[in-house]
């Protein structure tokens, strides 16, 4: 009965999806229709060929592991598509004759770095957080699921997200909006298959036989919710025209800068940050086989946390029309967001003491140490340069895209590796990894790139910054915009071939995990539910 249901919806979407495309007002509005159409043509086939099939044996004993697989063979193949993607604007900004005459329009610079940030943040970074988290919660929870196959809509409801919003961007279609681009009706899909996310993860935990909701989905949890309102809010428009892409925004001037730098600061602060903290609070105590060190610190610095991030979007605004007063505040709890952040990185480190020589032989846990480390950093520089006068320097510089990138590739980045070294041989029933060398090169390719990328953004950033300011005598400036320009070449390339050793360390990996599916000695499947795994 359920099936049949799914099949009607399932033709009716194909079928108004066609409509749409066929009365499209511009290229990515009817390209957008068209791969809504096809997404929903497959799953209909799909469904009809499993409708009336005998019910199969009985899983509700078992873990859903294999949307969880789904979410690993993603996050790992949208890593490389993001880095290489990364790679190719870094040289594009070093080489301007990489932006094709014949390519104009399509793969410019222009089209391409809002590819670049979305296919990293939310293919990558959102892959890698769905994964981890279906995982995460079930074995915390030990119970399945919840929702049957809810899972596999989020999954593959997402990557029709990703879809759409990427070929939109390449042909066009943006609100303008960083991290935002997307126009209206990839906003309202993304706003259905969240919900969807969040009714699966919550429906997980109440039904868990834990009585204790372990802190890794407490951070999960924050991530999902604060996702939620952050995307609704921001992304409130009214579209054209039902059968275009353009939008216009319901908020307008100052109002609408503040409420963009309010999701943008807190899609760092709950996307980037309290997601993978997730992440961490999970991964590190199980690869390092030690409790976290302090179970009382991660409750303090979880609220602290939420409740300080939130405030902080304004320094994104310093020396704008926004209020003196916002600002202010945005840098007084920007430099108070120093500590609940620090707390967390003393807890994921502290939480290998007594496990500390196994950074000497264990590859995966120094990938999960330095993660750590630069999530520290990352968060000592932001506070600094949230400081207004420190900001009249960096600001507009490159010293933002190397702050970016240090919490980028080496938080965000190196912990989701980790993670995926540790869940692919468990997923796939394998003793181990197939090469612990090979991530030992991973390791050190990506931590040169980081070193590389990060080190040539302060020196560009911090000169740019400073040739910007230099007057002379009279009190007239000394160098054009060009000359900044043409004095940072040297450091773009640089950072180029840092992002390359970065993307190869990804490619490596992938190879790896291939590896490990394909040759690893095979062990007996341990899927069943157990308490607080
Ligand atoms: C191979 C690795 C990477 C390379 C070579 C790379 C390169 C770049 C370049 C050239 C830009 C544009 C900078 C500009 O406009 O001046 C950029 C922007 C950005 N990248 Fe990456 N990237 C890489 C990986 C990542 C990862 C893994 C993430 C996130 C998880 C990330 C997040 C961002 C963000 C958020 C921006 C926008 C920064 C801003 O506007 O301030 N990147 N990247
Ligand atoms: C205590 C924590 C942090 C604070 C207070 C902070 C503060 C700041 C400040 C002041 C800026 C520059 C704004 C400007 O001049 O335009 C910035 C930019 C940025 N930060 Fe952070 N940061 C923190 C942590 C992080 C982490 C951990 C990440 C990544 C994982 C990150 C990602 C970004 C991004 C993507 C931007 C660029 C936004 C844009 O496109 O302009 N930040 N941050
Ligand atoms: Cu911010």
């Amino acid at each position: 009965m359920v099936n049949y249901i799914k099949l009607i919806a399932l033709g009716l979407v194909t079928l108004l999806a066609l409509i749409a495309a066929n009365y499209g007002r511009d290229l990515a509005y009817t390209v957008n229709a068209l791969e809504a159409a096809l997404f929903a043509f497959v799953a209909f086939i799909f469904i009809l060929r499993r409708t009336d099939e005998p019910a199969g044996r009985d899983v509700s004993g078992e873990y859903m592991d294999g949307v969880v697989r789904y979410g690993v063979i993603a996050t790992a193949l949208w890593g490389v598509v993001g880095f290489l993607v990364g790679v190719t604007v870094a040289f594009q900004l070093a080489f301007p004759a990489l932006n094709f005459e014949w390519a104009e329009g399509f793969v410019n610079f222009g089209r391409m770095r809002p590819l670049h940030t979305s296919a990293v943040i939310f293919a990558f970074g959102g892959n890698a957080l769905i994964a981890t988290s279906f995982y995460v919660v079930q074995r915390t929870s030990a119970a399945r699921l919840w929702g049957g196959n809810l899972a596999w809509f989020v999954f593959w409801g997402y990557q029709l997200f990703i879809v759409l919003a990427a070929s939109g961007y390449l042909l066009g279609a943006t609100q303008s909006k960083e991290y935002a681009e997307p126009e209206w009706y990839v906003d309202w899909w993304l706003t259905i298959v969240w919900v969807a996310y969040l009714a699966v993860f919550l429906g997980t935990i109440v039904k868990r036989k834990e009585p204790h909701i372990y802190v890794a989905n407490w951070f999960y949890l924050s991530f999902i919710i604060t996702v939620a309102m952050l995307h609704v809010v921001n992304n409130l428009a009214i579209p054209v025209s039902i059968f275009g892409s353009k939008s216009v925004q319901v908020m307008s001037g100052v109002q609408d800068a503040m409420t963009q730098w309010w999701y943008g600061h807190n899609a760092v602060g709950f996307f980037l940050t309290a997601g993978f903290l997730g992440m961490m609070y999970y991964f590190v105590p199980k690869q390092a086989e030690r409790p976290v060190y302090s179970y009382k610190l991660s409750i303090i610095h979880f609220w602290a946390l939420i409740f300080i991030y939130i405030w902080a979007g304004p320094h994104h605004l310093h020396y704008t029309a926004l209020p003196d007063w916002a600002s202010t505040l945005g840098m007084v709890f920007s430099i108070a967001l120093w500590m609940p952040s620090w707390g967390g990185m003393i807890n994921g480190l502290m939480t290998l003491s007594g496990a500390w020589d196994k950074l000497r032989t264990d590859p995966i846990i120094r990938m999960m140490v330095i993660s750590v480390g630069f999530y520290g950093m990352s968060t000592f520089e932001g506070p600094m340069m949230s400081i207004r006068a420190v900001n009249s320097l960096s600001h507009y510089t490159d010293w933002t895209i190397g702050h970016v990138h240090s919490g980028a590739l080496g938080w965000n980045g190196m912990i989701t590796f980790g993670a995926l070294y540790f869940l692919v041989p468990k997923l796939w029933n394998r003793e181990r990894l197939y090469s612990l060398s090979l991530v030992s090169w991973h390791f050190w390719l990506a931590t040169i790139g980081i070193i590389l990328y990060a080190a040539a953004m302060w020196v560009t950033g911090i000169m740019e910054g400073l040739m910007w300011r230099e007057v002379d005598a009279n009190g007239f400036l000394v160098n054009s915009f060009a000359d900044t320009v043409a004095a940072k070449f040297p450091m773009y390339v640089v950072r180029g071939t840092g992002g390359l050793l970065y993307l190869t360390g990804a490619i490596i990996m992938c190879y790896n995990l291939y590896m490990t599916v394909k040759r690893a000695p095979a062990v007996e499947a341990t899927n069943q539910l157990v308490p607080a795994e």
